[in-house]
């Protein structure tokens, strides 16, 4: 689409239930995501002509729960040479929504631009009744061409909302009110086809952050375990023999963690493994609470699948514990 009048804005697709087919107009599950192409999705919102000059780019076409590093590496570089190029005004990102959080978090961290970064989705298909892509697409390129989107970090438009990648997460699994920034908030809305901002994060990022694209490439293998009741070290001590160089424990809580894991916990961190705890609550900060878990970080406000990318890169920098507990500290 071409209308050089316009500010040009990247589309970059990855797939998801954006570019999701289903075999009637009334599903909404059981349909095959990453089945529309970022053409067929642009021609069939003429409307985005009106806002931008698009260009696209075809990056994968996947359900996000395929989500892999090759995957990441790849958009990563691709985001930053459409942002590096001076006729673009900003970059939006078609994706999955069952991992779009931790994608756009890794973004958010690794991309140097104050250009906005949008991601965005859908969650009903696009073959759906009232399907929810076309508009959240026409409010991502608003939100794109939009000055105040400026320097704000990578951010999330769905169902007229924009919310930081480093605080938003999927709460729901099917409705389109999905996304939601529980402790924050959201940033701002579009209401009436017009962006508002209200407020934005403190935590670094983009231009920010102490990491970048070289940070993506290998990334170290970081597993989640998640705590419940009778649990033992059986999954920690399977993680650390297949290479894991950091865990995440989903700990009950305020991150607490069972007894009869905090033994293979402890020997993972005595081998150098970094441990995060985290919580499978889904709200609120995870910090000190028992003198036994001082050999592991505090994932604060982080969930685990954030926790989880955060740990990752810390890793590409340092596997001392009080440098990766600074590194939780500033994020
Ligand atoms: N609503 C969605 O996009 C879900 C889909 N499974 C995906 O993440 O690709």
């Amino acid at each position: 689409m071409t209308n050089p009048k316009l500010p040009k804005v990247a589309i970059l697709a990855t797939g998801g239930t954006i570019a999701g087919k289903a075999a009637s107009s009334t599903a909404t599950t059981g349909y095959v995501p990453g089945s529309a192409t970022v053409a067929d999705i642009v021609d069939s919102v003429p409307a985005l002509a009106e806002i931008a000059e698009i260009v696209t780019e075809q990056v994968s076409n996947i359900g996000s729960e395929d989500m892999t590093d090759d995957i990441w590496e790849k958009l990563t570089e691709i985001s930053q040479k459409y942002l590096d190029d001076d006729s673009i005004a900003g970059v939006v990102i078609t994706h999955g929504t069952d991992t779009l959080e931790e994608t756009g978090f890794l973004l958010n961290l690794v991309l140097s631009s104050d250009k906005p970064v949008i991601l965005v989705g859908s969650m009903r298909p696009a073959t759906a009744i009232s399907a929810d892509g076309p508009m959240n697409i026409i409010e991502a390129v608003k939100v794109a061409v939009c000055p105040e989107a400026k320097g704000k970090g990578v951010l999330a438009v769905m169902n007229d909302e924009i919310h930081g990648l480093r605080d938003v997460t999927k709460t729901n699994t099917t409705n389109v009110d999905t996304f939601q920034s529980r402790l924050f908030g959201a940033l701002g809305m579009i209401t009436g086809g017009t962006p508002y901002f209200f407020k934005q994060s403190v935590k670094p990022h983009t231009t920010q952050t102490e990491f970048s694209l070289q940070d993506v490439k290998d990334l170290p293998r970081v597993d989640i375990i998640y705590a419940h009741a009778n649990q033992d070290s059986t999954l920690i001590d399977a993680a650390v023999a297949a290479g894991a160089k950091g865990i995440v424990y989903a700990g009950m809580g305020n991150g607490s963690i069972h007894k009869n894991a905090f033994s293979g916990l402890e020997s993972a961190a005595n081998k150098g493994v970094l441990v995060v705890r985290s919580s499978r609550t889904g709200s609120g900060l995870v910090v000190d609470s028992n003198s036994e878990w001082q050999n592991f970080i505090n994932a604060g406000s982080l969930n685990p699948q954030k926790a989880r990318v955060l740990l990752q890169l810390a890793l590409k920098k340092t596997s001392d514990l009080e440098e990766a507990r600074r590194i939780f500290e500033t994020y």
